[in-house]
Parts: C-alpha cells; structure tokens; sequence
C-alpha cells in the first residue's frame, strides 16, 4: 500500500521540527488504514506495544517499527468494538471509543485514553489516534467517572444486567489485569451468574448456581462470611480445593472476591477480580473494588425497588396474577396486532359462585385461600401467549389472542372442569364453581372497555341461568346490565322512598288445620317497572350491601304488625322472617332482635328467623354466637329451603335449630313423580329424629297436604292454603279460614268414629 510503504513517513518527516514532536512526545500516535492495518506509530505507542523497532531506526515512525502491516486490534482492545465500526463512526462522526487497552507480549497491559481524527488528502483517508495512558492520578478519575456512568445507567433505567455488564467491561478498560465477575446470591444459599463479559463462558456456566460455604472458592466464601476474601494464588490456596482445576484450566490464576451487601446488611451477591497470574490485589485494586460492591448494591436494590414496584403497579398482590392495568396494556396491544393481522380475540370474564357467602360466613382468610387456589388451577390452563388476570374480589379475566369463538367454548369448558374438582378449607369441603362470559374480537367489540363489557354482561347472563356455566355474548344483554345498574340504583331509594311492603303468608298445622303462624315476604313495587320479584332484587341487594338495612326493615314491619294485629284481638301465634346470610355476619343483629321485641312486647317465643343452609356451613366464630345468642334469647330457628344445600347434615347436631321447611321443589312433584316420595318421608324423619319441627313448603294441591300428613309432616305452607298477601286481606282470610276449620271440626265431630282432639 502506497501510505505503508513511506509515503506518510517522508510527507510527515521532512519537516525536523515535526520529526523532533512525534518522535519524542509521550502521547502513543498511531495511523490506520480503512482495512483497520497500522501504517504508522509512534515511538511511544511502539515502547507501549512492547515491540521495539529494529536497526537504528527503531524509534522513528513508519515501516522499521515492526508494528507496521498488522492490525489496530491485534495490539489494542477496545472492549468489543470492531474495526468496521470506528471506521464506519470515524466516517459519520458517530461515537467512538474513548478507553481501550494496549496488550503487548511480555508486559503489563496499558489502560489508554483515545482521541480519533480521519485524516483526508491523502490518495486514501486514514484513520488518526492518539492515546494517552492513565496514570494513578487519572486513574482515581477513572474510579469517579465509573461512578457517574453507572449511576446514570441505574437512573436511567437501564436493566440490571446491562448495568452490571458496563461495570465490569469499564474496570477491565482502566484495570487491564483484571477480570471481572458479579454473582447474585439467591435464596440466601446459591450464587447465580448475573454479569462476567469476559469471563470464559464455561466457567460462568459451571459455577452458576454453586451454593455458598465456608471453603467455595474466594465468591462462595465471601458470600457465606459476609466478608472480603482474598486468594492471590488458586494453585495452592485451600477455599479453592474443589474448584482449582476448573479455574486454572480456564487461565484463572488468583481471584479476590467481596461481599455485596444491601442496606440491611444482608448479603446480594459478590464482586470478584480474577487474575491470569498469581496477584495480590493493588491499592488502586482496592479502592476500585470498595467503589464496584457500593455500585452494584446500588444497581441491585434499585432494580429490585423497580421489579416491586411494578409488581405492586401490575400484579395483583394475593394470587400474583397481573391486574386490570396489565391486562388492559396487553389486550390494547394483542388487539391492535389483530387489527393488523385480521386475528381473533377472546376476552372471558369469570366470576365465582357464591364467593361472598363464603367469605361472609367462612371468613376472609378462608376467602383468600379460595381465591388462591382459583388462580393456580386457571394459571395452568393458559399457555404464556395468554394473560390470566384478577380484577379484583372473585372476578378473573383471561385475554386470549388468536382464539375464536370456538376455540373459547372449548376453553371455558376446561375451566368449568378444573374448577369443580373439590377443595377444603377450614376442614370444608368445598367444590367451587364459576360463571363466565365470553366476547370475541372483532364480532363484539374493537377495544378493551368494550370486550370487557360485553363478556361481563355474558357472565351475568351465565349467572341468571343458573351458574356453574358459560354463556357468549349477545347484543341484548347490555340492555339487561344496564337493567340491573338501574335496579341497583332503584333499590338504594327504595327504602327512603316507602317502596317496599310486607306480604304474609300462613303457615299451617296440617293435622289440626289451625294456623301454625305467619311469614313475612317482602314486596318491592316500583313507580314505573311496578311489583319487582324479590328472587330478582334479594340477590342483588346482597351483592350491593343493602339487604342489611332491608331485613332489619323487614324485621321490624313484621314484628310491630304482629303487636297490632294481637293488639286488635287477631289471634296470630307467630312470625317468621327471612334472614339472609350476611345479616348474621355483621354483628348487631342479635342487639337489633332483642330491641325490636321489646319495643313491640312481642315475647321472643313468636318470632323465628328463617335462614339458610349455607349460614350453617360458616366457620366464624361471630355468626355462631349469633346463632347461640339468638337460641338463648327464646327465638326459634328454621332451616329455609332444607334440602337444596349442603350434602353434610352435621350443623343439624351442632347448631341451636329447632326446625326445617321442606325446599317446595320436593314438594312440587310429590303427588306426581312417585321418586319424590321417598326423599321426603327421608327429610321428614330426619327432623322428626332430632325433634324438629317439620314444615313443608310449596303446599299446592290437597293431595300433597294429605301425603304429608301420612308421612308424618306437622306443618304446610303454600298456595293451597293461602297465597301471600297484605296484612288486611290476612285478617279477612284468617277469618274465613278459621270458620271453616271450625265447621269441618263440628261436622267430624258430628261423625260417630272422631276420636281425637287438636
Ligand atoms: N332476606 C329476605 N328474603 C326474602 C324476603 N322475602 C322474600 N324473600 C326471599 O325471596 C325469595 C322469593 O320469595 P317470594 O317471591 O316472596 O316467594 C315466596 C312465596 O311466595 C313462595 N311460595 C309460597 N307458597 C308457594 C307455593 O305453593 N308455590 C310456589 N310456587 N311458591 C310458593 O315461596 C317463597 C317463600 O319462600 P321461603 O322464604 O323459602 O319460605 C324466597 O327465597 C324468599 O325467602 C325478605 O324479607 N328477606
């Protein structure tokens, strides 16, 4: 090549004065071709390199050197840049590496600064550098200037591995004898590899996971005494007795390894220098070393603060599963992909049955292990393309690109089938069930707000039919959301507004045909959609918290118009009222009983609280004192719709219950479906054997009163003998009905064969 064969030396030299600065200045000079081959250097890159230059010549610039026709890099790192690149960056003005290490056969490699210039008319352009070497001074510089970069890579946010591999790359720049490793202990016992650029990456592999102890190589030591260790010669030293060969057989010749430790004193991993020759950590070492383990405290407590924070931003904090801002993040973004791609994708909305019955009555601990146990079994029917979230409470919505509406029926089914499988909590046994709502991209919506609207109205809708299913999306449910926003707001005034009123209905003594006692039935009549069914309104006043404040209303209408109806000479034997299960979780009911019977002078023996089987089921210790208290107090309690509930029978032992009402559903069919016999004569004897009253509900035929009867049954409630109605049409029909009882007595007793009383 023209320039490496003089045609620089003579331009340059032929000025002495010229001559005089290059060839004696301290500053390393060094020109390279566009191939990245030197042309010139020199004497004091030359002295640098460790190649003096042959014959007289020798500290002159040009082809004596000896240096001349080899590549830049072969004797100068510049820490992973390639040739191409500072040419390329030379040519646009991009950056340039400014540190690098001059590497020479048999000395200490020296650590340089670099200042780059494209020298042009010449035939060819060539690339100009010079270079100066760090002394103690510049280095403490180095030491600072590490510093602020690394702090500015952690403020900027920069990933820890990133962070930690730039720490490393630049010691080795300033520190060429070095090299440089961090580990980052895990579980208090195991080191993980978390950056080591050039470390061999088999070493970084072997000792990846090493558990720390008290003689593990220099890092593992450290890491078990929490303090620095230092071995300058592998070879000979004991802590590496079991590591000796892999480390020398990578050129590992001596390692000093420190502790990193958080602000709580607690260990985060280990900085380590290794050597390729025995070596004994210098004072610039140390000070290197005391700033490094500062730094990657640092850099690992702010990326954990960072991974905690966004774990707190993005994941729900009780199943770990991603909140509703990720999952809206995500399906913003696999939407505007199925835009693009013309994909489908399915938003599924599931809502547990009956979760606020649990957690009402088993409590919210009990709750959570529920909710737990939910997010585990789904978590393992989502492949990673899918996202799994929690809304919040019991809801939880799964985000699943590319799947269509086929696809989802089949999904939803699998979920249905995971969730049934019986967990037990609170030594329950419980099988959990699920509703869930299903809308498609593109056919129910574009955006997320929407989906989500549209799968949860279909959740409702899965719900209303019966729970335990799933149901796609149709135009006409948002109508029937909208319906039950309205209804929920109606129901919040209704109270104030006087909407509701109290129908009765009697109970009866099936043997005698007098009446047994009354239950009070709550009525719900709104100005424009007029009488609202309570099987519509109960449900939801109890997911919206207002069947507090409606049963105690009911409580107390029923129990001051018992008083007035006794107080006007109708002779009324008793009230029952509906009790819903979270009333008794809330702890002034029994306050309000005792204060509700008193002010109406209503003795305690009247009244009785209809509950659920499903209150039976709660481990709370409140509600069974409730339930305690209520029984001391003299009120009965009665079992609502015994039969539907729970298959163990053993609250009936353990709880204060001094009746059943038989569910009507059994009844219905009685006279009927002859299977249905066998089930009540059952129930029937079950309280009979416990001595329970027995009262069966949905009495609508005679033919059904009479089989009652004959099993034994005592009491019947239903549209054969009355319907529910307002309290004055009870005392015209507690009239009618008592005289026909009394005429019916009088014709019995007419007969010769009446041969028992009442
Ligand atoms: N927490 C409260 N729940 C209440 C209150 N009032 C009612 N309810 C519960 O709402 C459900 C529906 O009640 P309702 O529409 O009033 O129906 C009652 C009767 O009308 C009906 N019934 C009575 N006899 C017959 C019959 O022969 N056939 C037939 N098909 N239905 C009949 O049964 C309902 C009474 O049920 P129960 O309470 O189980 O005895 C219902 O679950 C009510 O409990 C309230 O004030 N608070």
């Amino acid at each position: 090549m023209e320039l490496a064969d003089g045609t620089l030396d003579a331009a340059v030299m032929s000025d002495p004065l010229i001559r005089a600065t290059v060839e004696q200045c301290g500053t390393g000079l060094v020109w390279v071709g566009a191939d990245g081959v030197i042309v010139s250097a020199n004497p004091c890159f030359v002295r640098w390199a460790g190649r003096p230059a042959r014959g007289s010549a020798g500290h002159g610039i040009g082809p004596g050197t000896g240096l001349v026709g080899r590549p830049l890099l072969s004797v100068l790192d510049l820490g992973g840049w390639e040739w191409p690149s500072v040419w390329a960056s030379l040519y646009d003005e991009g950056a340039l590496p400014g540190a690098g290490t001059i590497r020479a056969p048999r000395a200490e490699p020296v650590p340089v600064d670099l200042h780059w210039q494209l020298l042009t008319g010449f035939s060819e352009p060539i690339a100009f550098c010079q270079m100066q070497g760090f002394e103690e001074r510049e280095r403490a510089n180095a030491i600072a200037r590490l510093q602020q970069d690394v702090l500015e890579l952690v403020a900027a946010g920069r990933s820890l591995k990133l962070v930690l591999d730039f720490l490393c790359r630049q010691v080795e720049t300033c520190a060429p004898e070095v090299t440089c490793s961090v580990l980052l202990l895990e579980n208090g016992r195991s080191l993980r590899h978390a950056a080591a650029p050039s470390l061999p990456t088999a070493y970084s592999a072997a000792i990846d996971g090493t558990q720390i102890g008290p003689s593990v190589g220099s890092c593992g030591t450290a890491a078990w005494r929490g303090a620095p260790v230092e071995v300058s010669d592998i070879a000979t030293d004991p802590l590496w007795a079991n590591y000796r060969d892999l480390a020398l057989s990578h050129g590992l010749a001596a390692c000093w390894s420190h502790p990193i430790k958080g602000r709580d004193a607690r260990v985060l991993g280990t900085f380590a220098l290794y050597y390729r020759e025995s070596h004994g950590a210098t004072a610039f070492h140390r000070r290197m070393l005391e700033a490094c383990v500062h730094l990657c405290a640092l850099a690992i407590e702010h990326d954990r603060a960072r991974a905690e924070i966004n774990r707190l931003a993005f994941y729900d904090t009780l199943t770990g599963l991603p909140n509703r801002q990720l999952l809206k993040d995500r399906a913003t973004a696999a939407l505007a992909l199925a835009g693009r791609t013309r994909q489908p994708v399915t938003l599924m909305f599931l809502d547990l049955d009956r979760f606020k019955i649990i957690n009402d009555s088993l409590g919210h601990a009990a709750g959570d292990r529920l909710l737990v146990e939910v997010a585990t079994r789904l978590t393992r029917l989502f492949p990673d393309g899918d996202t799994l979230a929690r809304l919040g409470g019991d809801e939880f919505v799964a985000l699943l690109p590319g799947c269509d509406a086929a696809h989802a029926s089949l999904v939803a089914e699998r979920i249905l089938a995971a969730l049934s499988q019986p967990i037990t909590i609170a030594d329950l046994t419980l099988t959990p069930t699920a509703s869930v709502g299903i809308a498609v991209h593109p056919d129910d919506g574009h955006d997320f707000d929407t989906l989500l609207r549209q799968a949860d109205a279909a959740m409702y809708r899965a719900k209303q039919a019966g729970r335990n299913r799933c149901h796609f999306y149709r135009r006409d449910m948002n109508e029937q959301a909208v319906r039950r926003l309205e209804m929920e707001a109606a129901l919040r005034e209704a109270l104030d507004r006087g909407e509701f009123t109290l129908n009765f209905q009697p109970q009866i003594r099936l043997e005698s045909r007098r009446l047994y006692r009354v239950e009070a039935l709550i009525r719900w009549t709104h100005p424009r959609w007029g009488a609202v069914s309570p099987v519509e309104f109960i449900p939801l006043a109890e997911e919206c918290g207002l069947i507090d404040r409606i049963d105690s209303w009911v409580l107390e209408s029923s129990v001051a118009q018992l008083a007035r109806w006794r107080a006007a000479g109708v002779t009324v034997p008793g009230m029952a009222v509906n009790m819903s299960p979270v009333r008794f979780a809330h702890g002034d009911l029994v306050e309000q009983v005792r204060q509700v019977l008193a002010a109406a002078q209503v003795p305690p023996g009247d009244l009785t609280l209809e509950i659920t089987e499903r209150l039976m089921m709660t481990e709370e210790v409140g509600v069974h004192d409730a339930l305690d208290a209520l029984n001391d107090l003299g009120v009965m309690l009665s079992i609502d719709d015994f039969g539907t509930g729970y298959s163990s029978l053993s609250y009936l032992k353990r709880f204060p219950v001094g009746e059943l009402k038989i569910d009507r559903s059994f009844v219905k069919e009685l006279d009927i479906d002859a299977a249905n016999r066998p089930l009540v004569r059952a129930m029937i004897q079950i309280g009979q054997s416990l001595g329970l009253t027995v009262v069966a509900e949905g009495v609508e035929r005679e033919t059904q009163s009479r089989m009652l009867k004959a099993d034994g049954c005592c009491m019947g409630q239903g549209y054969h003998y009355a319907r529910p109605m307002d309290a004055d049409a009870f005392v015209d029909w507690l009239r009618a009905w008592d005289a026909q009882v009394a005429e019916q007595d009088k014709q019995n007793c007419a007969l010769p064969d009446c041969g028992f009383g009442l």
